[in-house]
């Protein structure tokens, strides 16, 4: 399986068309997040998905569970590859999440998003390191019954080895020297898989570049080397 997937992160239905053609060939799905959905709604997505790649649909569900439950049923349509929701939700929510789902996708749980670091965490109230607290909402959502979660690829290792079965997806990737921009916990993508991520997300390294068919061909390039 192709590991990349491209987060076509803007608000406009025809940067989207564009982005998504652009890394068609070398990319393994695109994932659309809170900024496309926001502004195209579902039928943004169905029409990006029918350009033919696998959609992760990135939605981070986070409310109570009949709540959650309800709004993925009314996502199931649109037959996304991988669903977010929040960890932090709670194991009622995620089970009401995963049970809703249709079988075909993969419910992940966000743990510690990647723009976050220890002083942050400390900051709502969480007094762990970022490791510890995604090995806390590792084995939640484990025990809850969800397909994997969301961590940054400086703590994928650490869950892996407790959950050896699970789907590791990773953003907060960069390539060596890239811009870290809001994101604090950032791996490189060889380093990622090599410690475990089933999956990467990778936005603006390959979205803001001029060409950006050719900024996901040299990041597989580095993959593969
Ligand atoms: O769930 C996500 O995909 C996600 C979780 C997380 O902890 N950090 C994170 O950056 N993301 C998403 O991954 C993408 C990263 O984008 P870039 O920083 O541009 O590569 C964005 O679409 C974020 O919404």
């Amino acid at each position: 399986m192709n590991p990349i997937f491209v987060a076509i992160d803007t608000p406009s239905m025809e940067r989207a068309r564009f982005l998504a053609a652009q890394v068609r060939e070398a990319a393994g799905g695109v994932k659309l997040g809170l900024e496309f959905f926001s502004a195209n709604g579902p039928e943004g997505v169905a029409s990006i998905a029918a350009l033919g790649l696998p959609v992760f649909l990135d939605v981070k569900l986070h409310d109570i569970p009949n709540t959650v439950a309800k709004a993925v049923e009314a996502l199931a349509p649109l037959k996304p590859a991988v669903l977010t929701v929040h960890a932090a939700g709670g194991r009622a929510m995620l089970e009401a999440a995963k049970a809703a789902a249709s079988p075909e996708t993969r419910v992940v749980a966000v743990t510690v998003l990647t723009s976050l670091d220890g002083g942050d965490l400390r900051s709502i109230g969480i007094d762990s390191e970022p490791r510890e607290q995604v090995e806390r909402l590792a084995a939640l959502a484990r025990s809850a019954g969800l397909d994997g979660i969301v961590c940054s690829g400086a703590e994928v290792a650490a869950a892996k080895a407790t959950w050896p079965d699970g789907f590791f997806v990773v953003p907060g990737v960069r390539p060596p020297g890239g811009d870290l921009s809001d994101q604090k916990r950032v791996v490189t993508p060889r380093q990622a898989l090599d410690d475990g991520a089933s999956i990467l997300v990778i936005g603006r390294p390959i979205t803001a570049a001029e060409d950006p068919a050719a900024a996901l061909s040299d990041i597989a390039a580095s993959i593969r080397d």
